[in-house]
C-alpha cells in the first residue's frame, strides 16, 4: 500500500484545517508500521484516507495496482470489505450478536461462504475458542479487542489498519494483542499500520513514521521504546520553541 502527496483539508474555504499536507509513504507487504506524533498531527486522518474510509482532498492512495480515488463508492466499499481490515479503539462490535457472528459478519456481508478452517485458526490465534457463544457485553475489554482483531482478519485482508488498538487495555492484554499483530506480520505476511501514542506499543513495529502538522517528520527503522520516547519528547520541545 502506498500514499502519494496525500492532502486532506477539513473545514470551510474561509477556515481551512489542513490535517494532511502532502504525505508520501509506502507500506510494503509483510511490514508493521507504527504511526506516531502529537495530538492533531494527522495520524487518524492518514489512516482513514489510506483505508478508503475518507476521501483525500488531493493525492493518491494505491492498494497494489488499484488507485482508490478512481473508484466509485460501490467499488470502494467492496475493496474495503474484501481487502482492508480495521481495528479501532472503540471495538464497534454488535451487542446483539455472539462473538462468532461478529467475527463472521464481514464475510457474510460479502456474500462469500465463510472459510471455516481459517475462522477456526483466527479465533484460536486470538484465544477466543471458548468464547464463541458469548455476547460482547460478557467479555473483558481485552477480549472484545481480540474479537475486533479476529473480525478484521477473518476476510484475510491485504492490510490491517489499527487506531490505538491497545489504548483501552491493561499492560498485559496490550502485550498479547501486540504480539498477535507482530505474529500476523511475521507468519502470514500481513501488512499492519498502527496509530499509537505508546512508545512500547510502537517498539513492536518494524518502523515508526512520525507526523507533525500533517507532514512526515521522521521515518525510523526499529528505533526501540527508549529512542521513540526521546524522539517524542524532542518533538514536544520543538513545538513549544516554535509556537
Ligand atoms: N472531521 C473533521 N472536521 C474538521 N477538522 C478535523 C476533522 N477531523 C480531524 N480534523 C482536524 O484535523 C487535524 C488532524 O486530526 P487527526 O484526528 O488526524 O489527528 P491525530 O494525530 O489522529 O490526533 P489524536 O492523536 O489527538 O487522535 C486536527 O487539527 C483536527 O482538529
Amino acid at each position: 500500500m502506498r500514499v502519494e502527496e496525500l492532502t486532506r483539508v477539513y473545514g470551510s474555504p474561509r477556515q481551512p484545517v489542513t490535517a494532511l499536507a502532502g504525505v508520501d509513504a509506502a507500506f510494503g507487504r509483510g511490514t508493521f508500521t507504527a504511526v506516531m506524533g502529537p495530538s492533531g498531527s494527522g495520524k487518524s486522518t492518514l489512516l482513514q484516507t489510506a483505508a478508503g474510509l475518507d476521501r483525500p482532498t488531493s493525492g493518491r492512495v494505491w492498494l497494489g495496482e488499484t488507485e482508490l480515488s478512481g473508484l466509485s463508492e460501490t467499488a470502494l466499499t467492496t475493496l474495503r470489505r474484501d481487502r482492508i481490515g480495521f481495528v479501532f479503539q472503540a471495538f464497534n462490535l454488535l451487542g446483539a450478536l455472539t462473538v462468532e457472528e461478529n467475527v463472521l459478519l464481514p464475510s457474510r456481508l460479502s456474500g462469500a461462504r465463510p472459510d471455516r478452517a481459517w475462522f477456526a485458526e483466527v479465533v484460536h490465534r486470538v484465544g477466543l475458542d471458548d468464547r464463541l457463544r458469548h455476547r460482547p457485553s460478557e467479555l473483558s475489554g481485552g477480549q472484545q479487542q481480540r474479537v475486533a482483531i479476529a473480525r478484521a482478519l477473518a476476510t484475510r485482508p491485504d492490510v490491517i489498519f489499527c487506531d490505538e488498538p491497545t489504548g483501552a487495555l491493561d499492560t498485559r492484554t496490550a502485550a498479547d494483542v501486540l504480539t498477535l499483530l507482530r505474529a500476523l506480520v511475521d507468519e502470514q505476511a500481513q501488512t499492519v499500520v498502527m496509530v499509537t501514542h505508546d512508545p512500547v506499543a510502537a517498539s513492536y513495529a518494524d518502523r515508526v513514521l512520525v507526523l507533525a502538522d500533517g507532514h512526515v517528520v521522521q521515518d525510523l527503522p526499529q528505533p526501540g521504546a527508549a529512542r521513540i520516547a526521546e524522539m517524542l519528547a524532542s518533538l514536544g520541545r520543538r513545538r513549544v520553541v516554535t509556537a
